[in-house]
């Protein structure tokens, strides 16, 4: 909630104007990660942790551009000719390089006996099992541990939050039931707060048919059978790539009330209790599934209803939302103005 304070002073500064939330959003859901990660938070006004994030944008992009699956088929003859794939290799470098910078910083100024956050934690362990060489804890092992908590736990969330905006806008009549129900929950004379979403079922719901509909990680993330396998009848040998289709789940017409259009009653049963149905799965299901499942979940909880109560959401004047979506490892909104206007 600390980082809603300063998220709601930076917006309140827009005067109810039309603006680009992209950056904002990104950056305060990174300072969840990083406070955990690097034990500090970082100003929306930090050009080099504002450029870190676009470079982590633009590389997820990237990644599923054809580029890089022709690099992927011919590495050999692509490494040879100029092209988009190289701009992978660049922002992967640049972005270790932040990594390897902060890791330095904590190195100088390490005390084992008060750990401040996951680097240091991790710095314990690689102490501590210096001698024992299966247990993979080693510098390299650190940097990529915090890469991927770094890039998992800023994107997705974030723009599963921009998603929420966005069909904000596009439903206002939703938007009203989920103030009237801040309203009669939580009031105005304080935050809300986790334990308040029991009592708040219409408004998980949204957050549910948002996190659905807006389907962030469509394939997932790539896995390798590491055994022959026989799943639902198919043999798959091992070494088998397998890319998870959870769209398919996520908008099975045999599992939804109204599989293709948004509509939170698809998480209420007739009493207008919150109910999830077992194809939801946005997290992924399984042993490998998301890790930061809990932590997305309450940020999404707190973060949407803090918004919902101190502003109303609306597209700038004379415009029609649109539920267009940019390509990438993440499905996000294309680039758009909101007007945050105060209660
Ligand atoms: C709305 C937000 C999020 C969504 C939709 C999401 C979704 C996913 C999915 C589908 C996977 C693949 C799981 C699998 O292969 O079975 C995954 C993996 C992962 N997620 Fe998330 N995630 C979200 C937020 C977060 C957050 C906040 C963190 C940070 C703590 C995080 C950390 C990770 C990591 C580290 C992995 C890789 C796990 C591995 O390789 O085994 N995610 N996520």
């Amino acid at each position: 909630m600390e980082e809603y304070t300063f998220l709601h002073k930076t917006i309140m500064d827009t005067n109810g104007l039309p603006f680009d939330p992209h950056y904002f959003i990104n950056n305060a859901v990174s300072n969840i990660i990083c406070s955990m990660v690097f034990g500090k938070r970082f100003e929306y006004t930090d050009q080099r942790f504002l450029n870190l994030l676009s470079l982590m944008s633009k590389a997820l992009k990237l990644q599923t551009s054809v580029w890089i699956q022709l690099y992927s088929v011919f590495p050999s003859v692509m490494d040879l000719i100029p092209g988009p794939h190289k701009d992978l290799f660049s922002c992967f470098h640049q972005v270790c390089a932040f990594i390897r910078e902060e890791v330095d910083k904590h190195y100088a100024d390490w005390d084992p006996s008060s750990p401040r956050d996951f680097i240091d934690c991790y710095l314990t362990e690689i102490q501590k099992r210096k001698d024992d060489l299966e247990a993979g804890f080693h510098e390299e092992g650190l940097q990529y541990a915090v890469l991927d908590l770094f890039v998992a736990g800023t994107e997705t969330t974030s723009t599963t939050l921009l998603w929420a905006f966005v069909y904000m806008m596009k439903y206002p009549e939703v938007q009203e039931k989920v103030q009237a129900e801040i309203g009669r929950v939580v009031g105005q004379s304080r935050r809300p707060n986790f334990d308040d979403r029991p009592s708040m079922p219409y408004t998980d719901a949204v957050i549910h048919e948002v996190q659905r509909m807006s389907n962030v990680v469509p394939l997932s993330v790539p896995r390798m059978t590491n055994e022959d396998t026989i799943l639902g009848g198919y043999f798959i040998p091992k070494g088998t790539q397998i890319i998870p289709n959870l769209t398919s789940v996520l908008f099975d017409q045999t599992k939804w009330k109204t599989s293709h259009s948004f509509d939170p009653q698809n998480f209420l049963n007739t009493q207008g209790e919150f109910e999830k149905p077992e194809a939801f799965i946005p997290f992924s299901i399984g042993k490998r599934s998301c890790p930061g499942e809990s932590l997305a979940r309450m940020e999404l909880f707190l973060f949407f209803t803090s918004f919902l109560q101190s502003f109303t959401l609306s597209p700038p004047e004379g415009t029609q939302t649109s539920l267009d979506f940019k390509f990438g490892m993440t499905l996000s909104p294309k680039p758009f103005r909101i007007s945050f206007t105060p209660r």
